[in-house]
Order: structure tokens, then sequence, then C-alpha cells
């Protein structure tokens, strides 16, 4: 009798294909299905001795090949995509079988399959992966959304595949619904955040200071050995040391367009939605939406040219200060992000636990750093409600940071280098900690032209000036 296997895995491109290895290297029996059976025949061809594999043609020998309850993950292109793949997979699947949408599906979307497929009696997960193709391979973060007794049936799975920190696995129930997708989405726009403020950094060392990518290459390299170590600084240093068949750095001959797939954007509008003040993240989706108009780029550059700028050799004190401000800067991008998640838990009803969340981000993701330590240990202490900027450890690096920070902001805007991560880090912090900013005014402006009203200080209530008329101040609620 032929062997069921443990789990399915449908849509065998990078993702998939990698996640599939990964199940099988770890000894469960691994289901395999792709649209296309080319891709198929790749993955067994090269990979089929790495363990037990079950490949199918069909849709239904896929199905008929897992070990009931099924448990299904889909890695194909977010968006309709899933849709299509789900609607061919119900006619095959009975009552319990599991659906897992390992892609960065909006949330939004994965609310709406989670309660289709619930009426249908079918269980659904939404699981946020992250890790690329390396950490798909070689164990990812995973946040999987859904009902706890559909996690309790894939949870001895998925917890086996996810890379491992310090003996916890990378893996943890994160809610019901799409949550498991929102904080995917989240840690997706903070690794936007996390990118911009490197190339910022990056563009001062290279603009201002003329350094070719080798030695910028050597400074990432040395902020990786400190409180910056992270996934994302050691590959900097890795891409900037890189050289391309003529001997030159590569770095300098890539297109300065940044692309995008959506989850930095929809992090950006999930955040507009939510009131959030998520300025580090959005300049970041804005910075490569600019970055993306190269042609307009080159024709206002004509038209405004930069001066020239005196290149010198940067000081020591000049790179701390750059690795101080982008530091500050990240602690903000960061604070800004769980806050996001924060109050998307209290809007739909999650119980998202931010420890948790940033305890599965220390290892496999994209934005791993030693960084979320930190944040785990705020967290883990209890005292890591409220903003995270007001945790002791953040708050006093913030402190010590404060004042290259604004030399590097000034600096930045002196020689006209855009740094929008740095300089909208920097203004949300300093927004936040006035206890009286300039709203006033601002209320006197709309209550003058729409009658909206405004607070005063000195008295309850809400009042409207008769502003063209007698000048009068009527009180219009308590
Ligand atoms: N690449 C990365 O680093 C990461 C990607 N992700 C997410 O994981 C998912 C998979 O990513 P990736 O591996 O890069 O692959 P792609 O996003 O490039 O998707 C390709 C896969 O989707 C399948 N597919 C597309 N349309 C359909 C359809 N209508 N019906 C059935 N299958 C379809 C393709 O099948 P076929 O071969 O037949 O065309 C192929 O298997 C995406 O949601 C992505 O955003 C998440 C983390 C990291
Ligand atoms: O999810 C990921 C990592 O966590 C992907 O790499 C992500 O799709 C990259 O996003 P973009 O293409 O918008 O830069």
């Amino acid at each position: 009798m032929v062997e069921l296997a443990d789990i399915g895995v449908l849509g065998l491109a990078v993702m998939g294909a990698n996640l599939a290895r990964n199940a099988a290297r770890k000894g469960f029996g691994v289901a395999v299905y792709n649209r296309h059976g080319g891709r198929t025949d790749d993955l067994i061809n090269e990979f089929g001795s790495e363990g037990r594999f079950t490949p199918s043609k069909t849709i239904a020998d896929f199905v008929a090949s897992i070990a009931r309850p099924r448990p299904i993950i889909i890695m194909v292109k977010a968006g309709k995509p899933v849709d299509d793949v789900i609607e061919e997979l119900i006619p095959h699947l009975d009552e319990g079988d599991i659906i897992i949408d390992g892609g960065n599906s909006l949330f939004t979307d994965t609310n709406r399959r989670f309660h289709y497929l619930t009426e249908k009696k079918l269980r659904f997960i939404g699981m946020g992966v992250s890790g690329g193709e390396e950490g798909a391979l070689e164990g990812p973060s995973m946040m999987p959304g859904g009902t706890r007794e559909a996690y309790a049936r894939i949870e001895p799975i998925v917890t086996k595949m996810a890379a491992q920190v310090d003996g916890e696995p990378c893996c943890t129930y994160i809610g019901t619904e799409g949550s498991g997708h929102f904080v995917k989405m989240v840690h997706n726009g903070i690794e936007y955040a996390d990118m911009q403020l490197i190339t910022e950094a990056y563009d001062l060392f290279k603009t201002v200071y003329g350094l070719e990518a080798p030695a910028i290459a050597d400074i990432f390299a040395d902020w990786n050995e400190g409180e910056l170590n992270s996934y994302l600084i050691e590959i900097t240093a890795a891409v900037l040391r890189k050289v391309d068949d003529t001997g030159k750095p590569l770095v300098d001959s890539i297109v300065d367009e940044a692309e995008q797939k959506g989850t930095g954007r929809w992090t950006a509008q999930s955040a507009l939605d939510l009131g959030i003040p998520l300025t580090s993240i959005t300049e970041a989706v804005f910075a490569r939406a600019l970055s993306a108009r190269r042609t307009e780029r080159a024709a206002v550059e004509a038209r405004f040219p930069h001066g020239d700028v005196a290149k010198r050799a940067p000081s020591a004190a000049e790179i701390d200060a750059i690795k101080d401000a982008l530091y500050a800067s990240k602690i903000v991008a960061y604070a800004q992000g769980f806050e996001q998640l924060q109050v998307a838990a209290q809007q739909y009803g999650w119980e998202l636990k931010l420890g948790e969340i940033s305890t599965i981000w220390r290892g496999g993701c994209i934005i791993r750093a030693r960084f979320l330590n930190r944040i785990r240990e705020a967290y883990a202490s209890g005292t890591g409600g409220g903003n995270l900027l007001l945790q002791d450890y953040f708050a006093d690096a913030v402190i010590k940071a404060e004042a290259s920070w604004r030399k590097v902001v000034g600096l930045a805007v002196a020689e006209g280098i855009p740094v929008p991560a740095f300089a909208s880090s920097l203004a949300y912090y300093d927004g936040l900690r006035r206890a009286r900013g300039p709203a006033n005014l601002l209320q006197g402006l709309r209550d003058y032209f729409g009658a909206h009203t405004y607070g005063r200080l000195d008295k309850p209530g809400k009042f409207h000036t008769r502003w063209s008329q007698d000048g009068s101040e009527v009180k219009t609620s308590d």
C-alpha cells in the first residue's frame, strides 16, 4: 500500500519548491503539484532523493495522496490565483481538510477566504512566510492565522520546518482570520523601512563623502558586529562588495528604480485606515515610487542641477553619526510597526501577542536582527504596552543618538540629498515628544472655514467662533 503524504504543497516556484524540500528534509512525506507539470518534474528530478515526495499531475491525484485531515500549503502568486486554486481544490477535499495559503496575500482577502471556507466546513490558515528562497529551504519565519484547532493539526510540521533560535521555532499561532497575513504585511512594511534607511546611509557615504562601494561595504560589515547586527545589514555589505565581470562594483551598474509587489503599500494603506502615523514605512513606499520615475528624474535634474558637493572622506565620528541616525530611525520604524499591530488587534478583535511576534522574527525572516531580542525583552518584562520608544532600552538609545541624528539630517538637507526615512523618523520623534504642538491653529482654521468646532484648554466642551460675523464664541456641546 502506498504511504500517504503528511502534507501537500501546491505551487512549486522558488518558495513552494523550497518549502516542499524543507518539509521532506525534515522527514515528512510531501505531496507536490504545480499547474504546469514541468516544475514538478524539475523538483523531483533534481531533489527527489532528498526525501519522501509524491508528485502528481492532477489536482485529484495530488489531494488523494495526502493523509486526512489534509494540510495543503498553496504557494502561488497572491490575488486571483489563490481564489482559483481554492476553487479547484474544493471539489476534491473532505470536511476538516486544511488549506494553508503561504503566499503574500492581502489580509482582507484572507478574512474573506477564511469565512468562505469555514462555511464549507473546510479549514483555512493564512500563513505569512518570510525568508525568501533560502529561508524557505533552510527554515523561514512563519506567521499562521486561522483557528487554533486547525493550527494544532499543522503545528508539529510547521514548527519543525521553521527556523530555530535558542531552541525556539520561529513559528507561533498568531490569531484568527487574516491576522497571520496582517502580521506578515507589517513585517514587510518594516522590511521596506529597514532597506530605505540602509540606502539613505549608503547615499550619504557615496554622494556626500565620495566613498566607493567596497569602502561602504566595510562600514556596513563593521556595523553588523554591533547593535545593528541583522540579515539586511549583512547582505548590504555582500551586495556592495560584489564585482561584475568588468571588475567594477555590480551595484554601480544596477538601475536605480525600486520595484514593489504591494505589501509595503498595503501596510501604509492599513495605517491610514487605522489612523496610525506610520511615517517611516510610508516614506519608504513613497521613496520607491519616486525612484521608479527615472526618466522624469533625469529631466528634472537637468532643470535643477545639483551644485558640486565637496567630497572628503568621513571621520570616524561622522561614520558613527550616520550609524546613530540609522539606529534611531530604525527604532522609530519598529515602534510604529508594533503600534500598528497593537491597534489592529483592538480594531479587528485579534489577540496578537507582540512578544511572540518579536520572538518569531528573530530568525528565518528578512528582518531578523539582534535588535528583535530587545523588543522581545520589552514585551517579556510585561512593560511592553504602549509605544516602544518609551521602553528604557530604546529611550536610552534614541537619547544617545539624538544629536547625531539631527546633524546627519541637517547635513543631508544642506547637501540636497533626500533622506525621507531618516527625516520623517526624526519628525515623528519630535512630534511625539511635544506635549503641545501647533494643531491648535489648525483647529482654528477648520472652525473658521467649516464650523468644525474646537476644544479649549481652559473649559470643557466644544466651541465655535462666528469668525466672519460678530466674532462671538458659542458652546456647541458639553
Ligand atoms: N519570492 C519570495 O522571496 C517570497 C515570496 N512570497 C510569496 O509566496 C508566493 C509564491 O512566491 P514565488 O515562489 O516567488 O512564486 P510567484 O509569486 O512567482 O508565483 C508563481 C507560482 O504561482 C503559480 N500560479 C500562478 N497563477 C496560478 C494560477 N492561476 N493557478 C495555479 N497556479 C498559479 C505558478 O504556477 P505555474 O508554474 O504553473 O505558472 C507558480 O507555481 C507569493 O505569494 C509571494 O508573494 C513570500 C515570501 C518570500
Ligand atoms: O515577502 C517577502 C520577504 O519577506 C518578499 O521578498 C517580498 O515580496 C518582497 O517585496 P517587494 O517585492 O515589494 O520588495
